[in-house]
């Protein structure tokens, strides 16, 4: 009997769970709340009648990875349809030709809103789901919980908000700049929303304060003509000793951005907090058309707010808070997920073995429940080659108790590297954890097997494009199960001749051969 799967969420880890389901022989059937799939990368508009929003992007989103990091292993982006670091439109696109190339839709049941999974014994799941007001249940060989991490709006708890005249609203709901043109806006939280929001509104408000309490580095989208992650490549991050591959970026993103503006001036070092990337931000702070403000919101007043250091910023018409975000599973038993420590849930801790298995709860599976120091697409779908692998007795799971040990080292050595932070929890280094989860199906990358597999002249080649071209998930194709070698070695090697270079018809080839195959 086929085993069947039940997905919860099309958003980019449904999808790629679908694909990687239907390629394992196994059945998926994807419930998605909302009437479209693409998760976060479909924009929407507030509904009218409630204000009410879907989706965190706003309208003028660019994602923050470039092209070359956020393709899936087996689904190259051509430059020549896609930008470097594409508008969400063109994102939401490159899903859509993703579920019409590899015949994804059927299995995607829209407007399906799971209400309840429960286990039932021999790893076996039921699920409820409600749709057109109808309820049903089914049970599952196993479930996929693939509604990510940024829905649920961390809203502070701060003082005196009831005082405020003005608006304070989350960045969940921020949408554009028309409300706020000619106003006094301030923002708070430096990640990447908060930093997108306030560069975009500094060119039509009176005024933008930026506010944070721990200060960010913040990288531009190119250095040195080319997209910033092309500083991570294997041999940099991989081969070349931390303290020095720390030293040696943090001297370009010194030498490129110069003096920090102290108010932004982070103390931590530059890979222990999650990157924030925004080429035009320092620049804004410089020509004044954002005031940046170092401290913590002691309370709110009338007019604005006052900060920890005595600071007061006043007069605002809104404060946006680009606060971030908790977790958020309301379908499932409480007590699977958030680990015991995290007494009010917004800790963000997680009780998941390599952030995927709950330990004691066989058939239940996260895909893409983490925070790449990278792209989330490619790592979603590695989990979702790792999972369904798992799922086919390919590859053992080690004892629950086995599993606590594990989630303990990692969440001691997060503390080690990261700053203290609800952020700072789901984090993953894009090698180290793909190769980690690759190597159970063997599609790791040694040395020796470039030669072994394309010779001495291609096997040298596609090695250096491996080492010292872009971080992509694409060299994870190359050997092992679900490879595709041809294709991965063509495109790796066009990576890392860098610039525009559009897909040959050699590649485009490869694509259609195991298209025909599908
Ligand atoms: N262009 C793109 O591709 C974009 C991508 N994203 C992604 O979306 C995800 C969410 O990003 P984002 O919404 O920025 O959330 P983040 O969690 O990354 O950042 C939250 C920010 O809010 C601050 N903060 C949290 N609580 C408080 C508080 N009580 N008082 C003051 N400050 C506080 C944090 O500060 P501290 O560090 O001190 O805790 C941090 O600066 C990330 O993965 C991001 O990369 C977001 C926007 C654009
Ligand atoms: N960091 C935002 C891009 S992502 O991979 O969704």
């Amino acid at each position: 009997m086929t085993m069947r799967v039940a997905i919860i969420g099309a958003g980019v880890s449904g999808l790629v769970s679908i694909k990687q389901c239907l390629e394992a022989g196994l059945e998926p059937v994807c419930f998605e709340a909302l009437g479209h799939f693409g998760g976060q990368w479909h924009y929407t508009d507030p509904d009218p009648l409630t204000g009410e929003v879907v989706s965190s992007i706003y309208r003028s989103v660019v994602i923050n990875t470039s092209r070359e990091t956020m393709m899936m292993s087996d689904f190259p982006m051509d430059p020549k349809l896609y930008a470097i670091y594409p508008h969400n439109s063109r994102v939401q696109r490159y899903f859509e030709s993703y579920v019409e190339f590899f015949k994804l839709q059927p299995h995607i049941h829209l407007n399906h809103r799971v209400r309840g999974a429960h286990p039932v014994g021999d790893g076996k799941w039921t699920v409820e789901v409600e749709s057109g007001g109808q309820a049903t249940v089914d049970t599952y060989d196993a479930v996929f919980v693939c509604t990510g991490h940024h829905s649920a709006p961390n809203m502070p708890d701060w003082q005196d908000v009831g005082e405020f005249e003005g608006e304070l609203l989350h960045s969940h709901y921020y949408r554009d700049t028309v409300k706020f043109q000619g106003k006094d806006i301030a923002v708070v939280g430096v990640g990447n929303s908060g930093v997108d929001i306030s560069a975009e509104l500094s060119t039509c408000t009176k005024s933008t304060h930026l506010i944070t309490r721990s200060g960010t580095w913040v990288w531009p989208r190119f250095l040195f003509g080319e997209p910033y992650e092309s500083l991570g490549s294997r041999f940099m991050l991989q081969m070349m000793p931390r303290f020095l591959s720390i030293a040696a970026t943090q001297w370009v993103l010194n030498y490129t951005l110069g003096t920090i503006p102290k108010e932004l001036k982070p103390e931590h070092n530059l890979l222990a907090a999650h990157p924030t990337v925004r080429s035009d931000l320092i620049e804004r702070v410089r020509t004044g058309t954002i005031t940046p403000h170092r401290g913590a919101i002691k309370r709110f007043t009338k007019k604005g707010l006052e900060l920890t250091s005595g600071e007061m910023v006043e007069p605002l018409d809104a404060v946006v808070a680009a606060t971030g975000y908790t977790l958020n599973f309301p379908f499932l038993p409480k007590g699977i997920v958030q680990s015991d420590g995290d007494r009010d849930g917004k800790e963000n801790w997680t009780n998941l073995y390599r952030l995927m298995v709950a330990p004691g709860h066989p058939g239940l599976y996260f895909i893409g429940l983490c925070q790449p120091l990278g792209a989330l697409m490619p790592v979603s779908e590695m989990q979702a080659r790792w999972a369904t692998s798992v799922l086919k007795n390919e590859i053992p799971l080690p004892s629950p108790e086995r599993m606590h040990e594990d989630i303990a080292a990692y969440q001691r050595d997060l503390k080690k590297v990261f700053v203290k932070s609800p952020r700072h929890t789901l984090e993953v280094e894009f090698f180290p954890y793909m190769d980690m989860l690759a190597r159970d199906f063997g599609a790791h990358v040694t040395f020796g097997r470039f030669l072994s597999t394309f010779g001495v002249w291609q096997g040298v080649k596609t090695a250096r494009a491996a080492y010292f071209g872009p971080p992509s998930a694409v060299q994870y194709r190359l050997f092992g199960k679900g490879r595709k070698e041809e294709l991965a070695r063509l495109v790796l090697q066009r990576l890392a001749r860098k610039g525009d270079e559009e897909m040959s018809l050699e590649e485009m080839a490869e694509v259609e051969r195991y298209r025909a195959g599908n």
